[in-house]
């Protein structure tokens, strides 16, 4: 493992470093580098991947025609968390920048959103690239920002670097144009991946939950998601204060269209099959919500969960681990409420939401109306989002719709 250079205000990038020995090839020709990036050896990258023809014969062979991109979804958020993990454990506070909604961005953010990208161009071969993320780098263009966009770049290329999958570094206006490249509309029409580089940035802070979510989108649907959960206990979010220990952090999941949603651990064990959980009597049934109020109206909730009968007490954590959480029956609800006037945003419930609707679960809005992620970067809501299973639902929306009515009553009379 190569030292780690270039997230301290005064650490050096270490120039003169082995570069990866390169590995086994399969020959075939490359698709066009990206201009931005500047090839340690042009040749090593051929390394990782396997030939278009390839790809599709074992696609065909698995039964699922997403089966190349997922497989290619779940390398890139998985370097991409590996970065993550490196900023949350060592340096937590250091980079952290001010957006213009005021919420906090770290290098963590802007690295993991170019990790992705760049995976996913190297390893998806097919069509012209699509990417709707969250950053962009109209903070990082700005005087004063040189130092935080040095610290990204080393951070970027040693995470390469110690991954070993690409012989490959960035230069700055690299780095500055590989964040852009999230900046696709999406839409109705052709194939768009959705990106939250960092979902959660304030549990990312806090040392709590956070996930790195990954979608795609076929003519306007969401046909495969990746949540990579790098602090979320393997097995059950109920272990997450350690009450069953020895349990393994760090859950990869994923769904395709059609093909049911798993789990593995991040660190790449056989994937589990999953499901939504059996309980169809609310009282028995718990509930996720998020750890942030101002992200969700928690006494709007609380009054949600006392008409359908539920004992328990919220479950609140950041970030959609909570989708994950939920699809593998560590809860039986999913309850989010913003406050008026916000605008929720397809790379926020994307991967999330397929991941559970393959577990079997229902995802839609305060209405029961489905999500609809065909219309750009926005979802258009202006109540709520739920999620739970079959059997739960029906309920659920009956209390959702009556806990609204009454809030709106209250306000009306003020
Ligand atoms: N006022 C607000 N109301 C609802 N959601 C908000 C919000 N401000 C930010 N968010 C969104 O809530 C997400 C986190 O959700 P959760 O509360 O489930 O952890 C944030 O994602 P980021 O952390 O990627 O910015 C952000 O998109
Ligand atoms: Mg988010």
């Amino acid at each position: 493992m190569a030292a780690r250079v270039g997230l301290l205000p005064h650490a050096i990038l270490v120039s003169s470093r082995a570069l990866p020995t390169p590995r086994a090839r399969v020959p075939y020709p490359l698709p066009p580098v990206p201009s931005y990036l500047r090839h340690a050896s042009s040749s090593a990258s051929r390394s990782c991947r396997a030939s278009p023809r390839f790809v599709a014969v074992r696609a065909m062979a698995s039964g699922n025609p997403y089966a190349a991109e997922l497989a290619a979804a779940k390398k890139a958020v998985t370097l991409a968390a590996k970065l993550c993990q490196t900023v949350q454990q060592d340096i937590m506070h250091s980079g952290v920048q001010a957006k213009a909604d005021k919420s906090p961005v770290t290098v963590a953010d802007y690295g993991s959103q170019i990790l992705v990208g760049f995976s996913l161009k190297m390893d998806v071969s097919s069509g012209p690239f699509s990417l709707v993320a969250e950053e962009d780098s109209d903070e990082l263009r700005k005087d004063g920002a040189e130092e935080i966009l040095e610290d990204i770049t080393d951070l970027v290329n040693e995470t390469i670097f110690d991954d070993g999958s690409y012989n490959i570094s960035f230069t700055k206006e690299g780095i500055l144009s590989a964040i852009d490249d999230g900046k696709s509309e999406g839409g109705p029409s052709g194939r768009h991946w959705v990106l939250d580089p960092i979902d959660g940035t304030k549990g990312f802070l806090r040392g709590d939950q956070y996930a790195i979510a990954l979608a795609l989108l076929d003519e306007g649907k969401v046909v495969l998601g990746v949540l990579a959960c790098p602090n979320l206990p393997l097995s059950s979010i109920n272990n997450i204060n350690g009450n069953s220990s020895g349990d393994k952090v760090g859950a990869l999941f994923s769904a395709t269209i059609g093909c049911g949603a798993q789990v593995e651990s991040l660190d790449g064990s056989p994937p589990q099959k999953i499901s939504v959980c059996s309980i169809d009597n609310p009282v028995n049934a718990s509930f996720f919500e998020s750890y942030e109020s101002a992200h969700s109206m928690h006494d709007l909730t609380g009054s949600i969960a006392e008409k359908l009968g539920v004992q328990a007490p919220p479950v609140r954590i950041d970030s959609q681990a909570k989708y994950g959480a939920l699809a593998r029956g560590d809860g039986a609800i999913y309850l989010r409420f913003p406050h008026k006037g916000y605008r929720e945003k397809i790379w926020d419930h994307a991967a999330g939401s397929i991941v559970v609707t393959e577990a079997g679960g229902i995802v839609t809005d305060a209405a029961g109306n489905d999500l609809d992620f065909s219309k750009g970067r926005f979802l258009d809501l202006d109540t709520g989002i739920i999620a739970t299973n079959k059997e739960l639902m029906p309920s659920l929306l009956k209390a959702v719709q009556e806990a609204i009515k009454e809030t709106n009553q209250a306000a009306s009379l003020l």
